[in-house]
This record gives structure tokens, C-alpha cells and sequence, in this order.
């Protein structure tokens, strides 16, 4: 069994903390909080051991009549690897921390590239991070994209990739965050972070990103343009994009038309969370015109970086394949949303280079 830590136990960490624990070949240790809040209760009603990432704020624990099974260094002592999950910028102050104990770790994409030996996508470069010590799973919208281009590059080749992200503004729990009057450019200048930051895991595709930020809290939406080397049909490229285990391919037919109906869809499929793990690619948005793809995507940005950090654990501590990796992650967590309602050829409209 791989003995696992969780340091930092919000919104991914205890996400991760749950798949890891629904691994076959995994075993929780514990996780981590600051403080003895709601999340910590709900952590010790799941049955996790609590430790104090703050060794002097180990009293407030008991105070608050929350039992601790120790502090950080106890919880680094006892586990294969930590998977830091703290706020952007605490976990390259973490690093240190983790060397000292020599134990193997894996951090999260608002570190910058530098935190870790590499940066991490199952899907694109599983292999190349075997013998890391340290591991960066790219963000959520990073992720997204190397799951969506990299299978395309494989088939077809890609010239230049375009997309313009409407990032979420705060997640739901996130009061303070905004904007909540306004569309704004963010970052405003081009190209954002995530295109450079595609190409941590997936080397030599050209991709120039733009961001703004909306008042929405439920999920990033892509609108994705790609020039291809080899012209596909719209057919063949809804097919590629149907065979990737961590891609669902929304069909016309079940009338999902945004973030709010494809939450409920998750709920409704008994989704934990609503968690929706692979990228939602509206059927027919996928359209090729000449070698130019168009389709628009949306990304669960609490959800989809979870199966990458239970593969990354396995990057970093096991021989397995990545396929092997990364079936037995799907299968345990039940990644791999496939909908009933498959769109009939007439309900297509697709652009063609006559039109
Ligand atoms: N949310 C998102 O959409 C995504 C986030 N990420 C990345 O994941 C990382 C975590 O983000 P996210 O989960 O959203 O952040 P959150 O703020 O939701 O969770 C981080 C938690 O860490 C705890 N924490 C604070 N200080 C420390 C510390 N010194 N040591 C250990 N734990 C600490 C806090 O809980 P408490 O103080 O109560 O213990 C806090 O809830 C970031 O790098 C982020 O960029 C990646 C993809 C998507
Ligand atoms: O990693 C994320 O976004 P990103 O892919 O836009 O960097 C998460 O959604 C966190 O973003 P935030 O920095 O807006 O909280």
C-alpha cells in the first residue's frame, strides 16, 4: 500500500483526500489543518486522522475538543508521499519542510513551474516524470487543455492553438472573490499563463492563451479554436475526443446548455461533491472547417486535477504504466462520464470549408 499524506485540506485537498482514500492501493494517513473549523469536523466524520499543520496551533485543536493524531513532521514521518494541497504560494514555502523529512511530494498548479522536478499530466507526460522526487499537477484550466489537445496533436498534428478562457471568478465556497458586476480581462495581457504552462507537460505544441474572469463560481468555459496539420472530419474528431476516458463528450440531446445544468447532471448521476473529473465538450460545438477545429469545453475546476494527483502519486512511487495508472484510478473513482443520449448524424450541423 502507498501511505499518503494530505497537507492542506480545502477545496483540492479534500478532494484528493477522498479519491486517494478510495484507492485500492493507497492508504490515507491523515490530512492537515491550520485550524479546528467545519472542515476539520467533517474530516474526522469521514474517519481521517487530523494533524496540525501548524505545530503551535496544535492546543486550538484540543480546545476546541478536536482530537489530533499529531502534527505535520509526525504525518511526514509515517507516509510513501505528502501531496500538498495548502493555498497558491505556501506549498514552495512547504518544500523545504518535505526535503527535511526526505519525503517525496507532489504540489499543486498555482505553484510556479520552478516548486517541483516536474510538472505532471496523466495523459501527456505519465512516463516522463518517472525517478522525480517532486511533482507539480498543472492547474485545472492547464489540465484541461493538455487532455484536450494532446490526443489531437497525436491524430492530426497542431500547426497553432487558440483559446480564450472564461475563468470562474471564486469557487462556491470562496466569498470574498469576485468579479461580481463585470467581465474582466485576467491576466490582461496576452498570452495568459496556461499556454506556457501547457507546454510543461506537453512540449512543442503551439498554443497562445487568453483569460478573462466572470462572476461565476461552478466552472471554467474554453472556446477553443486549433489549425490542424491534417484536415479531419467533424466526425473524426468527435469520435477521437469520445474515446478519451477523461473527456465527456455532451450529446445535443440532453439539453445541458451550461455549468449549471451539467452541475446538476453530476448531482443527478450521484457525482460526490457534483464532481465532474474530465473535461465537458458540447457534441456539437466540434466543428472543422478546412484544417481549423472550433469547440467549446468547460472544466470543474474543484474536480479535474483529482485523478491526476492520485496518477501522479503512482508516477512517483510505483513501476505502473500510465494506462495501468490511470484505469485503476478511473475505475476506482468512477471516472469516465458516458451519457445515454447519443446525438443521431442529422441532429449535426458541422461547418464545412463550401459554407
Ligand atoms: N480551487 C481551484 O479551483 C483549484 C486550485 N488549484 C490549486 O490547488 C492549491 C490549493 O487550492 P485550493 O484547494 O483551492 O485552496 P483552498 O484555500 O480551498 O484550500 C487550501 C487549504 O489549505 C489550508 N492551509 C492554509 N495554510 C496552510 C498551511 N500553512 N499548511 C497547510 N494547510 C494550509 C487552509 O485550510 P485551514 O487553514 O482551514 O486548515 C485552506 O483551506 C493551489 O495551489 C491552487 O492554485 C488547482 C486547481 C484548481
Ligand atoms: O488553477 C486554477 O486556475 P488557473 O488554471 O486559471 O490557473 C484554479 O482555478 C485556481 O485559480 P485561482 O487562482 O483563480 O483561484
Amino acid at each position: 500500500m502507498i501511505r499518503v499524506g494530505v497537507n492542506g485540506y480545502g477545496t483540492i485537498g479534500k478532494r484528493v483526500a477522498d479519491a486517494v482514500a478510495a484507492q485500492p492501493d493507497m492508504e490515507l494517513v491523515g490530512v492537515t489543518k491550520t485550524k479546528p473549523n467545519y472542515e476539520a469536523e467533517a474530516a474526522i466524520r469521514r474517519g481521517y486522522d487530523l494533524y496540525a499543520a501548524i505545530a503551535e496551533r496544535a492546543g486550538e485543536f484540543e480546545t476546541a475538543g478536536v482530537g489530533i493524531a499529531g502534527t505535520l513532521p509526525d504525518l511526514l514521518e509515517s507516509v510513501d508521499v505528502v501531496v500538498d494541497c495548502a493555498p497558491s504560494g505556501i506549498g514552495a514555502q512547504n518544500r523545504s519542510v518535505y526535503a527535511a523529512h526526505d519525503t517525496p511530494a507532489i504540489f499543486q498548479g498555482g505553484e510556479g513551474a520552478d516548486v517541483a522536478d516536474a510538472s505532471f499530466n496523466a495523459r501527456t507526460n505519465f512516463e516522463a516524470s518517472r525517478g522525480a522526487d517532486t511533482l507539480r499537477v498543472v492547474s485545472c484550466n492547464t489540465t484541461g487543455l493538455a487532455r484536450l489537445l494532446a490526443p489531437l496533436e497525436a491524430a492530426y498534428g497542431i500547426e497553432k492553438a487558440r483559446v480564450t478562457l472564461v475563468r470562474r471568478g471564486g469557487d462556491p465556497s470562496e466569498t470574498g472573490r469576485g468579479p461580481i458586476n463585470d467581465v474582466v480581462p485576467d491576466p490582461t495581457t496576452v498570452p495568459s499563463h496556461h499556454g506556457p504552462d501547457v507546454n510543461t507537460v506537453l512540449s512543442g505544441v503551439d498554443v497562445d492563451t487568453a483569460a478573462l474572469k466572470a462572476p461565476v463560481t461552478t466552472m471554467h468555459t474554453h472556446s477553443v479554436n486549433v489549425t490542424l496539420r491534417e484536415p479531419p472530419t467533424t466526425e473524426a474528431v468527435r469520435d477521437l475526443l469520445a474515446d478519451e476516458s477523461r473527456i465527456f463528450t455532451i450529446p445535443e440531446a440532453a439539453g445541458i446548455d451550461g455549468a449549471g445544468k451539467l452541475k446538476e447532471y453530476a448531482m443527478d448521476r450521484g457525482r460526490p461533491r457534483g464532481d465532474l473529473w474530465e473535461n465537458c465538450v458540447w457534441e456539437e460545438s466540434i466543428n472543422v472547417s478546412g484544417r481549423d477545429l472550433y469547440l467549446f469545453e468547460n472544466v470543474h475546476q474543484e474536480a479535474d486535477v483529482v485523478p491526476e494527483n492520485v496518477d501522479a502519486i503512482r508516477a512517483l512511487t510505483t513501476d505502473l504504466s500510465a494506462a495501468e495508472s490511470v484505469e485503476r484510478t478511473n475505475e476506482a473513482l468512477g471516472v469516465g462520464l458516458e451519457s445515454l443520449l447519443l446525438s443521431g448524424g442529422d441532429a449535426r450541423d458541422p461547418i464545412t470549408a463550401d459554407d
